[in-house]
């Protein structure tokens, strides 16, 4: 069969292009009916991907950065972070470790479903892992993004990658993304035990006056305009996360949410304060400790352990602040509970919700056309 090629970036609104808005699951409209009876199905983890040793790392950079505008030099200064690491993202670990334990927590609810693993900037390339479902009979997959939130990086891209797939594949199973899981029980308990054994690891005097700072990923204010439905989903998705670990880890504290890991041009305007800068500002204010807990992402990324675990490690030192870093949710057993009770909600017919029912233009970005300025 020949392969299709799709316009994935067109530059244009899905609402003024109605053929834009099949990116939702593929083109899969999400049903609310429960799963047919003997429908072959699997989950596929979708995830970021990165590499695996130092010959990867521009690739890679090459990959996540297509139409999108990032300056070489931002390129150079990350694939210094990952050679840093011998060129290996710590993220393929994180994976295949996430994929054993929702393979584990389905065995023993009793449940078989079998599970793939396909990543949209480094192999496994989802479409080749779209082309094994298609080989080995699977009708229709659950996709479970390795993002808890709105955001066109976060949610909507990931909708892309699947309707890429697809049509590379030319079909394939169907598909429905599992919906934000920003709320769910065991996400919250994950990062609120780990925002309690944070406190723990400060001095006694400081823990009950440390103050707590949230972190996640910067993204373009343009792109943090249009998140969700009403737009800003990003920000309040986010408020939503950190202040139910606050509550359930240090009730009644007060909270910041800062950004980290700002990319893309100096003249395009990101989400602010970065989180340097807020050390800097706490400092200043006569604050002595500080507890970051990057509930922006579901595992050690490259971003936490660089960007967090030296960069704002040493920005707290030369300021004298002490300093801790809370965990994110990877295996916690609790996510990894919800992800399965999130999966059996929804091949009950549960009512679909945000992240796999997107309105056309959720999240909608424009790319930058090659050439442009
Ligand atoms: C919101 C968000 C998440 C969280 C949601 C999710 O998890 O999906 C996320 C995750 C990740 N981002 C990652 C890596 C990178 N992101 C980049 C660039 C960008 N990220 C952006 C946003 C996000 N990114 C944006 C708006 C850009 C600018 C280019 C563009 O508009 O797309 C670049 C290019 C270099 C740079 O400029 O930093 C790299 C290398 C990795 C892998 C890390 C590892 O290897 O452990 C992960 C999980
Ligand atoms: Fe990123």
């Amino acid at each position: 069969m020949p392969r299709a090629t799709v316009d994935i970036n067109p530059g244009q609104r899905p609402d003024e292009d109605p053929s834009l808005a099949v990116r939702n699951n593929g083109g899969v409209p999400p049903s609310a009916d429960p799963a047919p009876a003997g429908r072959r199905e699997a989950l596929l983890v979708l995830s970021f991907g990165g590499p695996e040793g130092h010959d990867d790392v521009m690739p890679f950079l090459e990959n996540v950065t297509r139409g999108r505008g990032v300056p070489r030099e931002r390129l150079e200064e990350v694939a210094e972070h990952y050679h840093h690491f011998g060129g290996v993202s710590p993220i393929n670990d994180q994976n295949k470790a996430l994929i054993a334990a929702v393979e584990a927590d389905l065995a023993a609810a009793g449940v078989e479903l079998p599970v793939y693993w396909g990543n949209r900037n480094w192999a496994p390339f989802v479409e080749d892992t779209w082309q094994q479902l298609a080989d080995d009979g699977i009708e229709h997959v659950y996709v479970l993004a390795t993002s808890a939130y709105a955001s066109y990086s976060g949610c909507r891209q990931y909708h892309e990658d699947i309707a890429r797939a697809r049509v590379a594949t030319g079909g394939g199973p169907t598909a429905e993304k599992l919906p934000h899981y920003f709320d769910a029980p065991g996400f919250v308990q994950a990062n609120a035990d780990a925002l309690a054994a944070a406190i723990a690891t400060l001095p006694e005097e400081l823990r009950g006056t440390a103050r707590l700072v949230a972190t996640a990923h910067s993204i373009p204010d343009t792109m943090a305009a249009v998140a969700g439905p009403g737009g800003h989903a990003y920000e309040a998705e986010l408020t939503t996360a950190a202040q139910l670990a606050v509550d359930a880890a240090a009730p009644g504290r007060s909270f910041d949410l800062v950004w980290q890991s700002r990319s893309g041009p100096p003249s395009v305007p990101w989400l602010e304060p970065d989180v340097n800068d807020h050390l800097r500002a706490l400092a200043a204010a006569g604050e002595q400790a500080v507890v970051l807990f990057p509930v922006g992402f579901v595992s050690d990324h490259l971003e936490v352990v660089w960007d967090l675990d030296n960069e704002a490690r040493e920005t707290a030192e030369e300021l004298g602040l002490a300093f801790a870093r809370a965990a994110t949710a990877g295996t916690h057993p609790a996510f990894v509970r919800s992800l399965v009770e999130l999966l059996g909600e929804r091949r009950a017919g549960g009512e679909p919700r945000l992240g796999t029912n997107c309105p056309a233009s959720c999240c909608f970005v424009a790319p930058r056309r090659p050439g442009a300025a």
